[in-house]
């Protein structure tokens, strides 16, 4: 998406001041959908990825419950907390200049009233400065995202695979196959009855991707669910090759930052080890 210069070569001289940065906004990515532009998301959960990502043109920083597993080193989406997750939000809000930031709603902080997923998220955009919230919900939930929505806060509906749910669902098991793929796009159209802004679709085939998007007047976000979306979105340590664990099928790895760090790190280990690091130069 492109409304906005986000990019700058810092080494180029002819470069002018930079411009002031316009926050990418809903109506921009509902924008995208009816001309055809494509978005990106990254998850983030610290200030400092959070202003790289910015300054190199990400669209929208998702402080993800994912950072149970990559922050917290949980096996499971389900132990994260509105306690842990607060401080990584305002973290990468305080960063954002241009990104649009959402917050994940972790298990446990949304499902039993609408009252109480208000309450959650009027927590992360107040203590949080999150800019909107993501919900993992079905059609059993849409009067939970409506009261959200009332509130005034911007809400992405998470449909596909879900996983908070991943014990109902029997495990990280493809959505959408064949018949299944009618409650998905329910799912998507009753989430966008409710309000919200944006869908994202989390490991379904292409075509029912394509099928939720085409049904859809909203944007769509995908992760493992083809090209059809507006936008992309993937967890940054898997892009960026830092996860050691196995990836998804899903993932494209951008970089190799475990064997770049590792590299450093073991030289810095060395350059201690045999006394060479500090020299002159860093001594005072
Ligand atoms: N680091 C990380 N990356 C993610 O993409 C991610 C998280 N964490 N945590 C929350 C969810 C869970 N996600 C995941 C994680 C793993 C698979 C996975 O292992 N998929 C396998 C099998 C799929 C199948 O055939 O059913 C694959 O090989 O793609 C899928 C989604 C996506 N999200
Ligand atoms: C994988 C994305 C969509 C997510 O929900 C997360 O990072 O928690
Ligand atoms: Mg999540």
């Amino acid at each position: 998406m492109s409304f906005t210069p986000a990019v700058q070569d810092p080494s180029d001289p002819s470069a002018k001041p930079l411009p002031e940065v316009r926050r990418v906004r809903t109506h921009h990515l509902a924008q995208a959908k009816a001309t055809g532009e494509k978005f990106s998301m990254l998850t983030s959960y610290d200030h400092m990825t959070a202003e790289l990502f910015d300054a190199a043109g990400v669209d929208m920083l998702l402080v993800g419950d994912s950072a149970g597993g990559t922050v917290l080193g949980h096996t499971t989406s389900l132990a994260i907390t509105v306690e842990q997750m607060l401080p990584m939000c305002a973290a990468v809000a305080a960063a954002a200049r241009r990104a649009f930031v959402v917050v994940d709603l972790p298990f446990g902080s949304y499902e039993e009233s609408p009252e109480q997923a208000v309450r959650t998220a009027v927590r992360f955009m107040k203590e949080g400065g999150a800019h909107g919230v993501k919900i993992e919900a079905d059609e059993s939930l849409a009067d939970h995202v409506a009261a959200v929505v009332r509130a005034g806060i911007p809400v992405i509906g998470h449909v596909g695979f879900t996983p908070q749910s991943e014990h109902a669902m029997g495990g990280y098991r493809i959505q959408g196959r064949g018949e299944a793929a009618q409650k998905v796009v329910d799912d998507a159209l009753a989430l966008e009855a409710a309000g919200a802004f944006c869908i994202l679709l989390e490991m379904v085939s292409a075509e029912t991707a394509r099928a939720v998007d085409q049904a859809l007047g909203v944007p769509t976000i995908g992760i493992g669910a083809g090209s059809a979306t507006t936008g992309q979105v993937l967890v940054w340590q898997d892009a960026l090759g830092l996860n050691g664990n196995k990836v998804a099928r899903f993932v494209k790895q951008y970089a190799d930052l475990r064997s770049v760090v590792s590299e450093a790190v073991g030289r810095y280990v060395s350059e201690v080890r045999n006394g060479s690091f500090p020299s002159e130069e860093h001594t005072y």
